[in-house]
């Protein structure tokens, strides 16, 4: 088990006129053995972080530490990635045996016999018999795919695996049986587990903690029922209402305490050109309630201190209806609440 930490990084794409920020100073803590659900909409980073974390995008800033030491740039790669669609990282033209023999590591096992059983033993930890080794990508389904994603990310024997939307391309009736395997994996193997998905059902179904990540930055971050149960800020509250809404994410159920939203003055993203201050000020239903001029949003970017639940606004509780009169950005609840889901909080303690 190992905590994967982010510490203030930060990715630039492009120069001159066309330079943009994707990731923004972020500060992210993926306990030991937890699963932390990372959500957010189109664009906001969160595939940018998972490439900068196993180093397919370089960082312009910041450190990514694994049990606070820098990640090794040679040898066993503590960290995989798994992406969206397997054929990604599956050669069509290789049997899935030898597509998981290959990322077996060097010395990991003795002999074409041992890398064989290794094989075998790697499928069956995803519930594919053995015998699946001899097929080739295309005589499997698609959630049989990604299993074989999962598998070859497991050979490598890493410490944290990151999902990146594993199971957005797979149709709902699979989904649910490679969630399930996700969360058998996690608790068997003591993974720890940083897990994207735009989909607040699937975040609920698998996280211990919840990031929401907005124009590359993290605006809350806390225990999943925590957040979930009582969002702090008004981007979560945003998303959470959207999944209940008709033809929104298939969250509708599954949020039955979380109040209608504010009507917010809705302005689209630009990450080339992101708004000065808050981030989410334009969009904000929030800020205008509690400060007529919205000055301080406008005007400083909120950071979010805090324990365990915490939000980058400067008014987190009063998206829950309390207005925090100190305006200081600190979350109202910063040491946690009772039944949280997982004891022993992140050790970061801001979010940018
Ligand atoms: N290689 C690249 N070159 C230039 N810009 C990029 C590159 N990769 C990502 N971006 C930009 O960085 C921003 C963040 O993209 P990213 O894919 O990380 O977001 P995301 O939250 O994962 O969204 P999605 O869920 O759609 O994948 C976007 O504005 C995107 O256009």
């Amino acid at each position: 088990m190992s905590e994967l930490t982010f510490e203030d990084v930060t990715v630039r794409f492009g120069s001159g006129r066309r330079a943009m920020t994707a990731v923004d100073r972020v500060h992210l803590t993926v306990p030991s053995g937890a699963v932390v659900g990372l959500v957010g909409e189109s664009g906001s980073g969160k595939s940018t972080l998972a490439r900068a974390a196993v180093g397919l995008t370089p960082v312009a800033g910041g450190r990514i530490l694994l049990d606070g030491r820098p990640l090794p740039r040679r040898g066993r790669r503590p960290l995989q990635l798994v992406f969206q669609d397997p054929y990604s990282s599956l050669d069509p033209r290789m049997t899935i045996g030898s597509s998981i023999a290959e990322a077996i590591p060097r010395g990991a096992v003795a002999g074409a016999a041992g890398r064989r059983d290794e094989v075998a033993r790697l499928l069956e930890l995803v519930d594919l018999s053995a015998d699946r080794a001899a097929c080739h990508p295309a005589e499997l389904s698609g959630g049989q795919r990604q299993r074989v994603a999962l598998a070859r990310a497991l050979a490598g024997r890493p410490d944290v695996v990151i999902a990146d939307e594993i199971t957005s391309a797979l149709d709902v009736s699979i989904q649910g049986t490679v969630l399930n395997l996700v969360r058998d994996l996690h608790r068997s193997l003591g993974l720890s587990m940083l897990f994207i998905t735009h989909d607040l059902a699937v975040v609920r179904y698998v996280s211990d903690y919840i990031a929401v990540m907005y124009l590359g930055r993290i605006v809350e971050y806390g225990p999943a029922a925590s957040v979930l149960a009582d969002p702090q800020h008004p981007y979560t509250r945003e998303l959470l209402a959207a999944a209940r809404r008709p033809g929104g994410a298939t969250a509708a159920a599954a949020f039955p305490d979380v109040p209608p939203p504010q009507v917010a003055d809705a302005e689209p993203a630009d990450p080339h050109h992101p708004p000065a201050g808050c981030r989410f000020h334009p969009r904000c239903p929030v800020g205008p309630l509690v400060h007529a001029d919205r000055a301080v949003c406008r005007d400083a970017a909120p950071t979010g201190e805090g324990r365990r639940h915490r939000a980058a606004c400067h008014f987190a509780s009063s998206a829950t209806g309390q207005p925090d009169a100190s305006g200081s950005g600190r979350t109202s609840h910063p040491a946690g609440r009772p039944g949280a889901a997982t004891p022993g909080g992140p050790p970061t303690d801001r979010l940018s």
